[in-house]
């Protein structure tokens, strides 16, 4: 899916669940659990073995755009998109990922923190970034000082996001949606509670 970041996270808005997932059995209904939740855009991070195969298993199903996170590495990019990822996120600002993103033409969600971070992405012609992490780095009052030299830069706010923060960042013209792990926690996912996900998933859409 050709198309760019900008559109995904839009799409994305108001959160993009960043999901850890060990079981590839748990991609569908978790997947399922999400959509009926109001979710449209996921991120599938590489920290566990399942991950290449939930992204095959979770691009697949209708409605639903798929990225991979935890890109850490240049050869991971087509690895992604071999897989059937939509786009690519990385924690961190690295030229050999951009350049194999770009390549590859896979859109790409680099993580900024730094006022040096956001001037290298810049000469790389981005300008839609994860904030991350994001309450560790300096929060709301970190984001909105980027935004003066920086005042047409985009952002996914990403790290220690939770239901009660939220808002503060959506708030904020230069944030197109927030990503985080709280919709997805490690103990219902083991449980298979898809109820309680969607639920979870639901308070989260409604914050948009
Ligand atoms: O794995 C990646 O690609 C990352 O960059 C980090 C994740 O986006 C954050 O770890 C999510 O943060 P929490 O919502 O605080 O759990």
């Amino acid at each position: 899916m050709a198309t760019s970041i900008e559109d995904i996270l839009q799409r994305a808005a108001p959160v993009l669940p960043v999901l850890v997932v060990n079981h590839v059995d748990d991609a569908q209904p978790l997947a399922e659990a999400l959509i009926a939740g109001g979710i449209r855009v996921v991120e599938v991070t590489l920290r566990t073995p399942a991950a290449l195969d939930v992204i095959r298993v979770m691009k697949d199903i209708p409605g639903l755009t798929v990225g991979a996170g935890t890109v850490v590495k240049p050869q991971q990019i087509h690895r992604v998109a071999d897989a059937g990822a939509d786009f690519a996120v990385s924690p961190g600002l690295a030229s050999d990922i951009m350049l194999a993103a770009s390549e590859w033409s896979l859109p790409l969600l680099p993580g900024i923190a730094t006022p040096t971070d956001a001037m290298h992405a810049l000469n790389f012609g981005l300008r839609c970034c994860k904030f991350f992490p994001a309450e560790a780095a300096g929060g709301v009052k970190m984001l909105k000082a980027l935004s003066g030299p920086f005042p047409d830069f985009t952002f996914c706010p990403t790290g220690g996001i939770s239901l009660a923060n939220a808002p503060s960042y959506l708030a904020l013209p230069q944030v197109l949606c927030v990503g985080g792990s709280w919709l997805v926690p490690a103990d219902k996912l083991a449980a298979r509670d898809w109820a309680g996900i969607t639920e979870l998933a639901k308070q989260a859409s409604s914050l948009g």
